[in-house]
């Protein structure tokens, strides 16, 4: 794919720009020497304790953390971002030479995924800047949702008017309820022609909502004459495969639907296997070298998103330099000050760190892969036509001899030119066959090709897998961000998500695609691996957290210190990472213009999901491991507000029913108890002399109580409040027997035997 775009005299389409803070540097490095000399403190003053087990649990926590810690360092050491140019690719690249892009949709649940934020993805997509006869785009729906196809084809109709008047006006945001929202108003030097399309496009949207909407609301009746035919009788997990190629050819991109044959006695491993399927009908039906893959919430912000990519797609010499593009994640009408600390904006100086190593994880969503790649291919190898054996193919993809002919296409290198390529409509037959939920058995589907399976976080672990194979990827941040989606709406939501990732991450780790088996048998950089550990360990960094939550309260309940007294000069470094730490994420944070109270809400939240949802994700892969329970992907909730709808609750806290918080609970009354305890033998003490010793002496640990306290205080209030923003009952019977559990062992092991 490479178009006169390399001379010397041109300017670049794309600048890789690496940088760094030496500022940031120099206060990561003071913050390891404050860990490494706590450490050391431990170790020579160990002789000295009284009270062995905190003070060796300490020690084995911010070992860890330590550990952790260089992790993050190396893993933002360098800083990375690309600037690209589509001007300049316009000027120099005729249209006709761009590549062909897949584009896939994925959508589960028209109930945790409403219909509406679907299409307006699909049609934030439709309306790109590039050209309608290189896109197809493909809808997988694993709900087999009638109301889906529907939405599709009511959808697609709309989009003959929508996608003309983007064009035409170049609208900059084309999904339109994001367009039409209650503050877009026309203006008086608007021209009367857009006027009245502008009205005109604004009735016909709130047409095709009100038909989505009504459509929701009424039962789907079963009439065999109809389109519908086939979502009569069927049942979403037990359905023969339903592909529909809604339009093709019509100065659109062409739509097809996809519901992939499910059947109870065959796994379908979630989205990983809905991708494969994708992967496998466009490749018989379009087989695009690219392939665009967007989760059903994440639409197209920028409409010269796709220019973006292709920028960076003809920038580099090599394909190797460039194996995927991902383009970052980020969120539309958030909560203010992130609530539940879920809109990633902590994670900026470490992607864009990532990115300056082998680059980018890939994120399951935004991303745009070449399909050699998913294909297998590795960054060196170089395949002829005359070398591909059909029947090799065959133990690899599968039996359908047309999929195997596209594949050798692809993977040769010979299919650029699409022109004569046939419509899809007329390779529906094949792409049922390859739909089916048997295609995969014996094949390397999953293991080897395509989104591989193992794994609920199915990105990280394709990604990895990516990087494994000697490519590198690239990060494209375009300005305005190349698409927005919707942050988990909830606190359950949230959980449920923490909890997914968590425990997909972890899941890599016992898989052969462990970051140092690669790294030591395949072409994964050191660096890198080093940076999927950071990420791949969530799960596993509850435990010393936890243990370092219950340590205050241990100590305060058994008079014990795991902390150097306040006379003592040591007691000034664990002040000091405490400090230096908080003000240097807060620093961050500033960098990013993020509100003082985001810092709190993020650092707060950093310890609470910890706690809570990465702890059961971490006791979820070990029953997983233990053959005592499976993983399921649950799909986090989407919502869709409408535009008058302005909730004064948004942003609290509400609870289910669900277990995942009982940690937090156990953590925040633990501490509260040993609160009250130190309160009261301070009361008892009526020497102020003695006092003031007392209170010195504890002072460190009483603080750390405090600061739990403070972190989970929405807990706190859940335990007062009634209804959806109370905590049951029932979660609070369990976690106070939990409590008095505690506080009893901790009784026990400070009296003298
Ligand atoms: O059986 C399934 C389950 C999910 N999905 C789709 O997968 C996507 C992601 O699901 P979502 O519940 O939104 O997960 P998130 O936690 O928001 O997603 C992040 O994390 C996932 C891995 O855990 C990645 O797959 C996603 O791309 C990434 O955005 C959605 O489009 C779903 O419709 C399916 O198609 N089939
Ligand atoms: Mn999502």
């Amino acid at each position: 794919m490479a178009i006169n775009t390399q001379d010397s005299t041109c300017l670049p389409l794309q600048e890789k720009i690496v940088y760094h803070s030496k500022t940031a540097r120099f206060i990561e490095l003071v913050i390891l020497s404050f860990l490494l000399s706590l450490l050391v403190y431990r170790v020579i003053s160990f002789k000295d304790q009284s009270h062995y087990i905190p003070w060796l649990l300490a020690l084995l926590c911010e070992s860890w953390f330590t550990f952790i810690w260089i992790l993050s360092m190396s893993t933002k050491w360098n800083q990375c971002t690309t600037k690209t140019y589509p001007d300049r690719l316009m000027k120099r690249a005729n249209e006709f030479e761009f590549p062909a892009v897949d584009v896939f949709v994925t959508t589960a649940d028209p109930i945790l995924e409403p219909c509406i934020i679907t299409m307006n993805t699909v049609l934030s997509l439709l309306a790109v800047d590039y050209p309608a006869q290189k896109l197809a785009l493909y809808l997988s729906d694993d709900a087999c949702s009638p109301l889906t196809y529907y939405s599709l084809v009511e959808t697609t109709n709309f989009a003959k008017l929508w996608v003309p008047f983007c064009k035409k006006y170049n609208i900059q945001v084309r999904a339109p309820f994001r367009y039409f929202t209650s503050n877009s108003t026309l203006l008086d030097d608007d021209s009367l022609e857009f006027q009245r399309e502008w009205k005109m496009m604004k009735n016909e949207y709130d047409d095709l909502y009100k038909k989505m909407e009504l459509a929701s609301q009424r039962p789907f009746t079963c009439d065999r004459n109809s389109d519908f035919a086939d979502f009569c009788d069927v049942h979403r997990s037990d359905h023969p495969a339903i592909i529909k190629v809604i339009s093709e050819n019509k100065g659109l991109p062409h739509v097809i639907y996809i519901s992939r044959e499910k059947n109870p006695k065959h796994h379908h491993y979630y989205k990983a296997g809905a991708m494969n399927v994708l992967a496998r009908v466009s490749g018989i039906m379009t087989n695009a070298p690219l392939m665009l893959n967007v989760d059903c919430d994440m639409y197209a912000n920028n409409p010269q998103v796709f220019l973006h990519a292709m920028c960076i797609i003809f920038g580099y010499k090599n394909d190797q330099d460039c194996g995927f593009i991902q383009v970052p994640q980020a969120f539309y009408d958030g909560l203010k000050d992130d609530p539940f600390g879920n809109q990633l904006a902590n994670y900026y100086y470490l992607m864009n760190g990532i990115s300056a190593i082998q680059g980018p994880l890939y994120g399951g969503t935004n991303c745009f892969h070449r399909r050699k790649i998913i294909y297998g291919l590795s960054a060196n190898d170089k395949i002829k036509n005359g070398n591909i054996i059909n029947e090799d193919l065959h133990q690899v993809f599968g039996k359908s001899f047309e999929l195997r002919e596209t594949v050798a296409q692809i993977i040769s290198g010979s299919n650029i030119k699409i022109e004569n390529q046939k419509t899809p409509s007329s390779l529906i037959e094949e792409a049922f066959y390859v739909a089916g939920c048997s295609y995969e058995y014996g094949t390397l589907w999953g293991k080897k090709v395509g989104w591989l399976y193992g794994s609920a976080a199915e990105d990280m672990l394709t990604g990895i897998n990516i990087h494994g194979r000697g490519w590198k990827s690239v990060i494209c941040s375009p300005d305005p961000p190349g698409f927005l989606g919707c942050a988990p709406p909830t606190y359950p939501s949230s959980l449920t998500q923490q909890k997914r990732w968590a425990i997909g991450l972890l899941e890599i780790l016992f898989t052969d695609k462990n970051p140092l088996l690669l790294t030591i048998k395949a072409k994964l950089w050191f660096r890198q691996a080093l940076a999927y550990y950071w990420i791949c360990l969530w799960g596993v960094r509850s435990i010393p957290e936890i243990c370092y939550a219950f340590l205050p309260a241990y100590c305060i309940i058994t008079g014990s210190h795991f902390l150097p007294k306040i006379n003592e000069r040591a007691f000034f470094i664990p002040v000091g990472v405490f400090m230096i730490f908080n003000v240097y994420v807060f620093w961050e944070c500033k960098r990013l213009g993020v509100s003082l109270r985001t810092w709190w809400n993020l650092q707060r939240m950093g310890r609470v999901t910890t706690m809570t949802a990465w702890l059961f994700g971490f006791l979820s892969v070990m029953l997983k491991l233990m053959g005592l329970s499976k993983i399921v992907f649950e799909v986090t909730q989407k919502e869709h507000k409408s535009n008058d709808s302005d909730d004064k609750n948004d942003g609290r806290f509400m609870y289910d029913k669900s277990p995942v918080i009982i940690p937090g609970i156990v953590v925040l009354l633990v501490n509260m108890i040993a609160l009250v305890n130190s309160v009261l033998r301070l009361l008892k003490v009526n020497n102020s002399e003695i006092w003031m010793e007392v209170l010195g002496l504890g002072l460190g640990e009483m603080f750390c109580s405090v600061w739990m306290l403070l972190c989970f205080w929405e807990f706190l209030k859940g335990l007062f409040r009634n209804g959806k923003y109370g905590i049951p009952s029932l979660t609070i019977w369990k976690s106070g027997v939990l409590t008095l559990f505690f506080v009893h062992v901790c009784r026990k092991s400070s009296q003298p035997f």
